[in-house]
C-alpha cells in the first residue's frame, strides 16, 4: 500500500514548543504515514560555496544584497542559525522524529521529494506539503513555487499562520486598514495583557508520525554537501562570508559582548529564564536604553527572529511570574504582584515587533525602496516623489554634481562600515556590530540617523550592512526601523527627528565607557567630548594619545559643533526651539526612539565643503545641546589639516554656501531623484559591483585606517 507523507518546510520557526504544526501532527499522527521536517538554507540569502567540496562553481549567484552588494548572511548570523537547526534537528530527533537538512531552494527540494521519497523500496506518496507563512517577496515567491508545485502532484498546500508573534493575526482587529501610527495601533489592542493565546504544548516522545529511514530520503542535490556535524556546518557557512571587511580590528581587550548568542530553542528559553531571575524584566523600563554588557535588555530578538521561542512564550513566562504561578521564580521581587512597568515596557516592545511586521505586510515591497512608504505621488501616472538628494556612491546613480562626489561617498561608507568615522558612539556599535552581531536599539537608532540625515547617504546602504551582520536580523524589524529612522517610514516626524550622537553619547554613555571598551585607541583620551567626537580634541592631547595623524581626528566624516553648557531654548510644547538660523525644532522623540530625551534636534545643514587636508571632506552641523553639562564649552574643532579655524567662521563659509545653492535656514533642496528599486522589482545582485568598486576607490584611505585602528 502507498504511504502518504506530510512534508513540513520549517523556515523561521525552529523550536517544537508552541509550534501549531507540529502540535497538529502529533495530533493527528493516525492519518499520515510519515512526517518529514526538512529546514531549506536558501541560495538566495545564505552563501553556499563552502558546502561545495569538489571544486565545482557554484551553480547560484553570490548570496549578495542588492544595493551595496553585501553578504545576505553574514558569519554571525550563519553561526546562529546554524546552531538553531542543528539543536532543532537535536531535539526532534529526541521525540522520535528527525530533521532533513537540505540547501537551494525550496521549491526544487519539494519536487526532489515527490519524484524520491521511498520507504522499505516502496514509492512514498507527497500527500501534503505544509509551510508557515513569512513576511518577504522571496519567501513569498516561494510559497507560490510550492503552492503550485502541490497542484501538478495532486498533493494538499497549507500555508499556517506565523505565530511566533504577540498577537496572533487572527484576534488582530484593525478595521479595514492598519493605523500608519504605531500608537493608535497599540490603542486598539490594549490592554495588552489580556490578549496573547495560550502557549501549545511542545510534542511528547513517540507522539508523531514516523520519520523515515535516512537512505529513503532523496539527498541533496550536487554539487553541494552537507555536513554531519555542526561544527563543520558552521565552517562551511562562515568561512565564504567572514572576511566582509579587509581589515577586521582584534577584538578590543576591554570589550565585553552584550550576548554571547548561542541559537536554539533551549538556549532562548534560559536566556528568558535567566533574565526574569536576574530581576532584567523588573528593571527592564529603567535599562533598556544601556548600552553596554548584557543585562539592560532581553536579548532575546535572536531567538524571536528565527521562531526558537515565539512572543507569546515570553508573555506567559512573565505572567507566571507575575501571577505567582511558577515556584522557580519564587523569591523574586515582583513576584505574584502582577504587572510591573519593566514586564509591561517589555509587552510594548514586543507589540512593536508585531507592528512592523503588519507594516510589512501592508507595505509589500515599499520596504525597500529609497522613498520608503511615501504615498504622496501618483505612481502610477509616473510621477517620482519628491525627495532630498540622496547621496550614492555610484556615479550611474548619483545625481549631477552630487556633492561630495560618489568615490568620496563610496570612501564615507567604508569608514562609516569600519567604525572610522570619528564620532565616538557610531565607531564603537559598528565595531560592536562588527565584532558580535549585536547592537543596542539605542545605538542603532544613533547610526541609521547618522548615516541618513548626517551624511545623507541612501540608507539602505546602512539597511544591508545591518541585514549582513546583524544577529537577530528580521525583514520586518530591520528595514521598518531604518525607514523610520530615516525619516521615509512611519515616523510622524519624518525628517525633522535627528539624532544628535554626541549629546546621546553623553547622556546614555555617562563615563564613555562604551565608547572607550570599543574603541581602545580612544582609551587615553581624557575629556569626554573628546572621545565622543575625536576632531574636538587639542593637537596636543591627540599627539599625546598617539592620534595625530588618525583619520578619525584628521578628517572626520561629520564635525558636530556641539556646545557644553548652553541653555536649553524650550518651546511651549517642551520642544528645543529652533536653532539660531532657523533650522526647524524637534520636541520630545517617540519610537523607535522610546524615551521622552532622545537629543533629537534638528541642526542647521550645509552642503558638503571639502575640508582643507588634500582629498578630505567632512559635513559640518553646528548642533546645540540641551544644557545638561555643565562644562565648558567646546566647539573649535580642528578642520582636517590639524590647523583651527573658528567655528564663526568656519559656519559663515557654509552659510554663503548654502545661500549660494538656495539651501538656507536649514531647508533641505526637494527635486525629484531616481528611484533604485531594490529587491522586489531591482531583484538581487543588481549593484553586486559596489563593494568591489568601493574596495579599489578606498585603498589609499583603508591603509590609513588601519594604522588607527
Ligand atoms: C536601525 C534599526 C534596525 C533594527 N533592526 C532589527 C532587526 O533586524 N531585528 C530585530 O529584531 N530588531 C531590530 N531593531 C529593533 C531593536 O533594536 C532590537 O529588536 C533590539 O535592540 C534587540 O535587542 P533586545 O532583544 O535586547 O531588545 P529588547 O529591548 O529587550 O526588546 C524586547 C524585544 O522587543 C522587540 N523589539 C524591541 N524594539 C524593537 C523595535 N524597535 N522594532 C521591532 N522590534 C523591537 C524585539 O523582538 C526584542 O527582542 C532595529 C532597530 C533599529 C533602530
Amino acid at each position: 500500500m502507498t504511504k502518504r507523507a506530510v512534508v513540513h518546510f520549517c523556515r523561521r520557526e525552529l523550536r517544537v514548543g508552541d509550534n501549531s504544526i507540529i502540535n497538529h501532527v502529533a495530533d493527528h499522527r493516525n492519518e499520515y504515514d510519515l512526517y518529514i521536517p526538512v529546514y531549506v538554507f536558501p541560495s538566495s540569502q545564505v552563501e553556499l560555496s563552502g558546502l561545495i567540496k569538489d571544486g565545482t562553481p557554484n551553480p547560484f549567484p553570490p548570496a549578495k544584497s542588492a544595493v551595496a552588494g553585501y553578504w545576505r548572511t553574514g558569519p554571525h548570523r550563519a553561526k546562529f542559525i546554524a546552531e538553531s537547526v542543528w539543536a532543532f534537528k537535536e531535539k526532534l530527533e529526541s521525540l522520535g522524529s528527525g530533521l532533513v537538512i537540505r540547501v537551494g531552494n525550496i521549491a526544487d527540494i519539494a519536487r526532489s521529494f515527490a519524484q524520491g521519497l521511498t520507504d522499505d523500496g516502496q514509492k512514498v506518496d507527497v500527500g501534503a506539503i505544509w509551510m508557515t507563512s513569512h513576511e518577504g517577496s522571496e519567501e513569498k515567491k516561494d510559497e507560490r513555487a510550492v503552492e503550485s508545485l502541490c497542484g501538478d502532484l495532486g498533493a494538499e498546500f497549507k500555508l499556517w499562520v506565523d505565530e511566533k508573534y504577540f498577537l496572533d493575526d487572527r484576534d488582530v482587529k484593525i478595521g479595514d486598514e492598519l493605523p500608519n501610527i504605531f500608537t493608535t495601533y497599540r490603542k486598539n489592542q490594549e490592554p495588552l495583557r489580556e490578549k496573547p493565546r495560550g502557549v501549545i504544548p511542545a510534542p511528547t516522545k513517540g507522539s508523531l508520525p514516523r520519520f523515515p529511514a535516512n537512505s529513503s530520503i532523496p539527498v541533496q542535490p550536487a554539487p553541494f554537501t552537507i555536513p554531519e556535524a555542526l561544527e563543520g556546518l558552521v565552517e562551511a557557512l562562515v568561512m565564504p562570508v567572514k572576511h566582509f571587511i579587509s581589515d577586521i580590528p582584534p577584538f578590543p581587550e576591554n570589550a565585553v559582548s552584550a550576548h554571547p548568542f548561542k541559537g536554539g530553542e533551549e538556549a532562548g528559553h534560559a536566556r528568558l529564564m535567566a533574565f526574569i531571575e536576574s530581576q532584567g524584566m523588573n528593571r527592564y523600563k529603567d535599562t533598556r536604553n544601556g548600552l553596554f554588557g548584557p543585562e539592560f535588555s532581553t536579548k532575546l530578538s535572536a531567538y524571536l527572529a528565527q521562531g526558537c521561542i515565539t512572543a507569546r512564550q515570553v508573555h506567559h513566562a512573565l505572567l507566571a511570574f507575575e501571577d505567582g504561578t511558577n515556584p522557580r521564580f519564587e523569591g523574586i521581587e515582583g513576584y505574584g504582584k502582577g504587572e510591573n512597568e519593566g514586564t509591561k515596557a517589555v509587552r510594548f516592545e514586543l507589540l512593536w515587533r508585531d507592528y512592523m511586521r503588519l507594516c510589512h505586510q501592508k507595505f509589500g515591497d515599499k520596504f525597500f525602496r529609497l522613498e520608503g512608504l511615501r504615498t504622496d505621488y501618483n505612481e502610477e501616472a509616473g510621477e517620482t516623489p519628491k525627495m532630498k538628494h540622496w547621496k550614492v556612491p555610484t556615479g550611474k546613480e548619483a545625481r549631477d554634481g552630487q556633492n561630495p562626489p560618489p568615490q568620496k561617498i563610496a570612501e564615507f561608507l567604508e569608514r562609516f562600515n569600519a567604525g572610522t568615522t570619528g564620532m565616538g558612539l557610531i565607531d564603537a556599535s559598528q565595531r560592536e556590530l562588527m565584532h558580535t552581531g549585536y547592537t543596542s536599539n539605542r545605538a542603532r537608532q544613533n547610526v541609521a540617523s547618522f548615516l541618513a540625515k548626517h551624511l545623507d547617504i541612501d540608507w539602505r546602504y546602512g539597511a544591508e550592512w545591518y541585514e549582513m551582520l546583524l544577529v537577530d536580523y528580521d525583514v520586518s524589524s530591520n528595514w521598518a526601523n531604518w525607514q523610520y529612522v530615516s525619516g521615509v517610514g512611519n515616523d510622524p516626524r519624518g525628517d525633522i527627528r535627528i539624532f544628535n550622537p554626541i549629546k546621546q553619547a553623553f547622556d546614555y554613555d555617562k563615563e564613555g565607557k562604551y565608547v572607550r571598551s570599543w574603541l581602545p585607541e580612544l582609551s587615553k583620551l581624557e575629556k569626554l567630548e573628546n572621545v565622543f567626537q575625536l576632531c574636538s580634541a587639542s593637537v596636543e592631547d591627540v599627539k599625546s594619545a598617539g592620534l595625530a595623524e588618525n583619520p578619525m581626528f584628521l578628517n572626520p566624516l561629520k564635525r558636530i559643533h556641539f556646545v557644553v553648557g548652553a541653555s536649553p531654548r524650550v518651546n511651549k510644547r517642551g520642544g528645543l526651539r529652533r536653532g539660531r538660523r532657523g533650522s526647524p525644532a524637534v520636541g520630545r522623540a517617540g519610537r523607535p526612539g522610546r524615551s521622552s530625551s532622545d537629543g533629537a534636534q534638528a541642526g542647521d545643514r550645509t552642503d558638503c565643503p571639502e575640508s582643507q587636508a588634500s582629498g578630505g571632506a567632512s559635513l559640518v552641523e553646528d548642533v546645540r545641546t540641551s544644557a545638561l553639562y555643565t562644562r565648558s564649552q567646546h566647539t573649535d574643532a580642528p578642520i582636517a589639516n590639524g590647523s583651527y579655524r573658528a567655528p564663526q567662521e568656519v559656519m559663515a563659509r557654509f552659510l554663503s554656501r548654502s545661500a549660494r545653492d538656495g539651501n538656507q535656514n536649514g531647508q533641505t533642496n526637494y527635486r525629484g531623484s531616481a528611484n533604485r528599486s531594490s529587491r522586489g522589482s531591482g531583484g538581487l545582485g543588481r549593484h553586486n559591483g559596489y563593494q568591489e568598486k568601493l574596495h579599489a576607490s578606498v585603498q589609499s584611505s583603508q591603509a590609513q585606517q588601519s594604522s588607527g585602528v
